[in-house]
Parts: C-alpha cells; sequence; structure tokens
C-alpha cells in the first residue's frame, strides 16, 4: 500500500484523461490485491491439506503426498476401475487415499476386514453424504449401537424360516413371469440382459416385500427407474441436490416409492387387524405389532415389553416405508449382480448346467411341474454349492465404507484419525489362495462338507460380519437356489462370449463389463436330461 500512495502523491496534477489511468491502475492494484490473498489463502489451504495428509498417512502404504492438491485423485475416482482396485488392495494390508477433505483408509486382509466390521465402538456403517437425503435422515440404517441393535430385532423375525416360507411361492411366481420375459426378449437374437436381471431382481423384491399391496404398473415404474437411485448414490456425486441432477432423479425416485410403501403398510396393517393371512414382509411385520398389542392386553404392558425376543412396538407406517425401503435399496444391486453373474458363469460352463439339471430332476422325481418349498431347496446341494462360489468367486459387494467415530486403533501400529472413512474390503479375504485352491477359478465342489473353503468360516465375508451383517442373506440363497435350479430345469441359454466378458464393471456392485449378453429358449422336454 505505500508504494501505490507515494504513486498517487506523483499524479496529483494529472490531466482529466489521466484520471482515467489513475482509476484503472488503482482497480488493478485492488483486485491484485485480492488476487494475492487469495492465492496465498489458496498455497495456505494447500500446506495445510499436504501436511494434515502426511501425518494421517503415518507409516501406512498410500501416494507420499497428495498429487493433485485438495482434491486427491477425484477424477479418477469418478470412473473407477476395477484393477485399480485391485492394485490398491494388493498395496498392502492398510493403505490410503485422501480426496477433498475426506481421508479414506483401505482394509485389505481378511483379519482386517474383519476386525474392523466387528469394531462397533470405534467405527460404524457410512454411505455418500447425498444417501441420507435420498434415504431420510430419519431412516434406521443411520442408527448406531443400542438404537441399531433393538431396532434390528424387530425386523430379524421378517427374515426367519417361518417368514421366507410366506415369501417363496409369490416368488416363484414372478421368477417365471420373468424366465418367460428372458425368452420373449431373446426372440429376435442374443441380446443385453444386465437390464432386465435388475428389473426381474427388483420385481421379486417388491412383490416380497409388499405382496399384492401393490400395484403390477407400480412394480413396472419402479424396477424400471430403480437404478436412478443407484446412480444418484455413486461414490462420487455432487452432495446438493440440484435440479436434474442425478442425485435429484434419484430422490425423485426414492420419494415416490416410499410414499407408495407408506399406503403399502397401511393395507397391511388393516389386514392383520383383520386376521389376515401373511403374504408379504409388510404383513409378518404389522402381524408382530398385533401380536404384541394382544399380548400387552393379556398380560401388561411392562410385562410384555420385558419379552424382548418377540415384543415389537408399533411402527409408523412412515417407519415401515423407510425401513422396507432399505431392505429394496440394500438388495437391488447386490442380487442383481449375483444374478447376472450367475446365468453368465453356468451358460459358460454346460457341465455345471447339467449337474444343476440332473439335481432338480432327481429331487422332483421328473416332475418338472413342482414347485420348490423350503425343504426341496435344502437338499440342492450342488445348487448351493454354484451359486456360493459365484458370490465367493464374484462377490457383489467388494467393500464395506464404514466411519470412524474415535481414534480406531486398527493395528498396534496405526491409529485411523476420527472422522476418516475406513473401508474393509470383501474380496481379497474370498481370493485368499490358502483358503481356496486356484482362488479365480470357478470350482463349485470346493464347498463339499468338510472341504478347507468350507472350514474357513472367516472367510466367508460376502455378507459382511458383525452387528451389521446383511440381514438378507437366507432370503438372498433361497432366491438365487430356486432361481437357478428352475432356470437349467426349463430353460436352455447360450452366452455369447466377448472380450469384455470377465471384465468387471463396478457400478455400485460388480457387473460383466459388455452387460452380458444371452440368448435364451425354452426346453422342450424339460422331463429328460
Ligand atoms: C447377493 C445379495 C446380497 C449381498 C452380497 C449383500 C451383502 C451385504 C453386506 C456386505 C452388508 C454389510 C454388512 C456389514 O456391514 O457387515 C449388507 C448389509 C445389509 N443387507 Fe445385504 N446383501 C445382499 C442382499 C440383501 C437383501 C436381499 C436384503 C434385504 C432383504 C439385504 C438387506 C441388508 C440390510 C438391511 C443390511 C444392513 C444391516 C444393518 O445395518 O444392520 N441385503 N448386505
Amino acid at each position: 500500500m505505500a508504494n501505490s500512495t507515494d504513486f498517487l502523491g506523483g499524479l496529483n496534477q494529472a490531466s482529466d484523461n489521466s484520471s482515467l489511468v489513475l482509476q484503472a491502475y488503482f482497480w488493478c492494484q485492488q483486485n491484485a490485491s485480492i488476487w494475492s490473498i487469495l492465492f496465498t489463502a489458496f498455497v495456505a489451504l494447500c500446506i495445510y491439506d499436504q501436511i494434515s495428509y502426511i501425518i494421517k498417512k503415518g507409516s501406512i502404504v498410500g501416494p507420499k503426498f497428495k498429487i493433485w492438491p485438495i482434491m486427491g485423485p477425484f477424477l479418477e475416482s469418478m470412473n473407477p476401475k476395477f484393477e485399480e482396485y485391485k492394485a490398491k488392495w494388493a498395496s498392502g494390508p492398510l493403505s490410503c487415499v485422501s480426496v477433498f477433505h475426506k481421508f479414506v483408509v483401505i482394509a485389505s486382509t481378511r483379519d482386517l476386514a474383519r476386525k474392523t466390521l466387528n469394531s462397533p465402538m470405534f467405527v460404524k456403517p457410512c454411505v455418500v453424504d447425498v444417501a441420507i437425503k435420498i434415504l431420510r435422515p430419519t431412516n434406521w440404517v443411520f442408527m448406531d449401537g443400542k438404537d441399531h441393535v433393538d431396532y434390528r430385532r424387530s425386523l430379524n423375525p421378517l427374515f426367519s424360516r417361518k417368514a421366507l416360507s410366506v415369501y417363496l411361492p409369490p416368488m416363484a411366481q414372478v421368477q417365471n413371469d420373468y424366465l418367460e420375459r428372458c425368452v420373449k426378449q431373446s426372440e429376435g437374437g442374443p441380446t443385453t440382459y444386465m437390464h432386465l436381471f435388475r428389473e426381474f431382481m427388483c420385481a421379486i423384491s417388491l412383490r416380497t416385500f409388499c405382496g399384492t399391496y401393490i400395484t403390477e404398473s407400480q412394480v413396472k415404474v419402479i424396477s424400471d427407474n430403480y437404478f436412478k437411485i443407484t446412480e444418484a448414490m455413486e461414490l462420487v456425486n455432487f452432495p446438493i441436490i440440484l435440479p436434474f441432477t442425478k442425485p435429484w432423479y434419484g430422490k425423485q425416485m426414492a420419494d415416490m416409492t416410499m410414499e407408495i410403501f407408506e399406503k403399502c403398510a397401511q393395507m397391511a396393517k388393516d389386514n392383520m387387524a383383520a386376521g389376515k393371512e401373511v403374504t408379504c414382509t409388510m404383513d409378518a411385520w404389522c402381524k408382530l405389532m398385533v401380536e404384541s398389542k394382544q399380548r400387552e392386553a393379556e398380560i401388561g404392558v411392562s410385562a410384555a415389553k420385558a419379552d424382548k425376543k418377540s415384543y415389537v412396538r408399533e411402527f409408523t407406517n412412515k417407519e415401515i416405508s423407510e425401513t422396507v425401503f432399505t431392505f429394496l435399496f440394500a438388495s437391488q444391486d447386490a442380487t442383481s449382480s449375483a444374478c447376472t453373474w450367475l446365468f453368465q458363469i453356468i451358460a459358460d460352463r454346460p457341465e455345471v448346467m447339467h449337474k444343476i439339471r440332473e439335481e432338480q430332476l432327481r429331487l422332483r422325481n421328473n416332475d418338472c411341474t413342482v414347485e420348490a418349498d423350503l425343504d426341496l431347496i435344502d437338499k440342492m446341494d450342488y445348487t448351493h454349492m454354484v451359486v456360493k462360489e459365484a458370490l465367493r468367486y464374484r462377490p457383489p459387494v467388494t467393500m464395506v465404507p464404514y466411519v470412524v467415530k474415535k481414534p480406531y486403533p486398527v493395528t498396534p501400529d496405526y491409529t485411523v484419525p476420527k472422522g476418516s472413512m475406513v473401508i474393509p474390503t470383501l474380496w481379497p479375504a474370498l481370493h485368499d489362495p490358502e483358503v481356496y485352491e486356484n482362488p479365480d477359478e470357478f470350482i463349485p465342489e470346493r464347498w463339499l462338507p468338510g472341504s478347507p473353503a468350507n472350514q474357513a468360516q472367516s472367510n466367508w465375508l460376502v455378507f459382511g460380519t458383525g452387528p451389521h451383517v446383511c440381514i438378507g442373506q437366507n432370503y438372498v440363497m433361497m432366491n438365487l437356489i430356486s432361481l437357478m435350479g428352475k432356470a437349467c430345469m426349463l430353460y436352455d441359454w447360450k452366452h455369447t462370449i466377448t472380450e469384455k466378458s470377465e471384465d468387471i464393471r463396478v457400478f455400485a456392485t460388480i457387473f460383466p463389463d459388455d452387460d452380458c449378453i444371452l440368448q435364451f429358449s425354452k426346453r422342450e422336454h424339460p422331463e429328460v436330461l
């Protein structure tokens, strides 16, 4: 500023014309100082960001400093490549990356992944920022500790064996309809099936969760448009919901779906109050509420509440709709991924298809019209091994992001700082060569009773572990085993192998990069092997 005052003094006798020059100079001086302040602030921020990164990184594997100031490898994470993830997992048991203000630690070994999933004192599940707006802050998935345990206790019976046996017949009906649609879609020759499989799995979930309270046209709208919700929740997305952006479309879809679910919840409540039969998840939930109310009347409120195992409090329609929406959300991408890989893997291995067919016919005494019940599904040992191996070989969920609540001593030498993200990684445990010989080969027989794979329970992380372990895992197995058994018995399908078929595309979960090109036909004599 001293310089500019001297300069102004020298210009006191300047003409009118030259006062314009003076104004321009003064403008530049002022703005230059704004720019220099901004520049200095930016440099200070970059230095702070680099130092903070280096301190947080400590001894673990990761870039020595952030090559791109502040934003880090943001652009790479916009379009994540599976091979890059694999390289990261292989780089060390603990590795790190920092994108904008987020410091992320990746736990890649089986034991570190398990430890993290079992450390609710230090970590809790985390979702992308926009998810809180889409799933709503009141949603149970954002609960932690005792609140979460108590809420989940009410939900566990919805996936009991008794409940699953109720869900099976409507599920079989949707499977039958969509397998016919698979044949229809093939009329013009081989096409991609990934999208149809996503719709298929969505329709199964909606029927299972909402029964016939949800109409055909509502099922169609939701399953046709569900991908908008997945897109809105991509790892890297704009955290503010601006009109016509992916999060905006996702939120519209989510709100519309939850509105439908709220109405379904009321219908389920009415039916259960009227003593009707349980037909779907919402019914099962409302029935538990009715029974708890009845017990309250019989033995008193506090005595009824004391029986924590069976007591279920009154849930509002909004709570039911938000919770059932999380079931759809948790199930949709993962089950679609599993279904797509299963159809591809089985088509590429005719001997596997043949063995499933043989088992299905044998268990039904060659009567293809028999619909499977739970007892029959329990006997499908080979089909079970195929599904289990597909989930190991191509685990739909490869990483589960958690956030650190308080400094988390993940190893004796390294503590993950509070506020960081820590990501237990499931793929390496499921491809551990010490447990699964030739881990990159698809070998259903590795799951024979007593085998090393079967004994290594702690490697089986497909559904996570600990307090947040997947609530729907038995339901998933029931769906996939019954579906693949029936598909092999009644249909033929061929896979058009392309150079991208085995490449993995990351879209929330994992899919074949060519979207799985298949051609279906109906078997004319399904009773013949
Ligand atoms: C192949 C299909 C599926 C896979 C691979 C899968 C996998 C997972 C994984 C890895 C987790 C995180 C566990 C953890 O943090 O330890 C999870 C959580 C969850 N899953 Fe699944 N899942 C599948 C299908 C389903 C289905 C069909 C449903 C619902 C019917 C469901 C409902 C949930 C819920 C509600 C949670 C959160 C539980 C909690 O926070 O307490 N999932 N799942």
